[in-house]
């Protein structure tokens, strides 16, 4: 598969890392206005960093916009009499509506949305997909390559914002979560450093559990609680704290913030 990234940010550079960790592409170009970020790539074999996004287009068969939503307008217009019927444009920009991409490039063009989030890096993305109709027959392909990147769902493309906010937004928010539990084992006298490593740790473990087991979390929470002892005490203090009800309530604040992107 011939791949071009167009816009090689934080989320282009990401996908770009992924990839070539995987190496998941026959080639791969790398395109920005600064290429800062992924000049290091530009000595791998077939890989080539351009400023030229219009090389780019002409050279790749599955081309993912990775620009924010208020320059992929004039970078889809600037490339779209390039786009023929063997490209498949993908899009992560948040809050940009296939039907936006389609009055640019066509709606007989093969258009996914695709949104995925930091961890691609590392090949531990959850990527959402949602195609025009054109591009159905698409999405086996693009689920392929993604599911080498982490793990992929297809979902309809109403849901995309909401997937947005759960699962891209959703690293910084479980990151947060991270930095706090630092924050506390600090206070109790652990070294940052050593704090930093139990909180992880045990981040992981607790994802590993549920994945692994299946479970839910509050059984899983059940076993750690001892009748009279500490976690519950400490658990029920953080709900009285509204820990909940402010996870989902961040989650809401978020999900009306994408709503609004849609219209700009
Ligand atoms: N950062 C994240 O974790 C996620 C971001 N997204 C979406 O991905 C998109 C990109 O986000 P980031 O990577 O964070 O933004 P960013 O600002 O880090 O990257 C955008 C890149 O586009 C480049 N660019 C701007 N105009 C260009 C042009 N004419 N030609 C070529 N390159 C050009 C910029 O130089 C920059 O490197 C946004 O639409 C965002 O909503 C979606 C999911 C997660
Ligand atoms: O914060 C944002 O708007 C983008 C989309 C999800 C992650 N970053």
């Amino acid at each position: 598969m011939r791949i071009a990234i167009i816009g090689t940010g934080n989320l282009g550079s990401s996908i770009a890392k992924g990839l070539i960790g995987n190496k998941s592409y026959t080639s791969l170009y790398l395109s920005d206005k600064n290429t800062a970020n992924v000049d290091a790539f530009n000595t791998l074999e077939n890989v080539t960093v351009t400023n030229d996004n219009l090389l780019a287009v002409e050279q790749s068969d599955m081309i993912i916009f990775a620009l924010q939503p208020k320059h992929i307008n004039s970078v889809l217009e600037s490339v779209t009499h390039l786009i023929t019927d063997r490209h498949t444009v993908m899009s992560v920009a948040a809050g940009v509506e296939i039907s936006r991409i389609e009055g640019i490039v066509g709606g007989d063009k093969h258009i996914i949305r695709v949104m995925p989030n930091t961890a691609i890096s590392i090949g531990k993305s959850m990527t959402c997909l949602a195609a025009n109709t054109v591009a159905q027959d698409r999405l086996v392909l693009a689920k392929d390559i993604f599911n080498q990147l982490g793990t992929t769902m297809v979902i309809p493309e109403e849901q995309i914002q909401a997937a947005t906010v759960i699962c891209a937004s959703g690293i910084a928010f479980w990151m947060r979560l991270v930095r706090a539990t630092t924050q506390g084992a600090i206070q109790l006298g652990f070294e940052a450093h050593e704090a930093h490593e139990l909180a992880l740790q045990t981040c992981y473990g607790a994802a590993s559990l549920l994945k692994e087991s299946g479970k839910h979390p509050e059984e899983e929470i059940d076993r750690v609680t001892t009748p009279s002892g500490c976690t519950i005490e400490g658990l029920n203090e953080m709900e009285h704290q509204g820990l909940s009800s402010s996870l989902i309530k961040g989650i809401n604040a978020s999900f009306e913030k994408i709503n609004q992107l849609k219209k700009n």
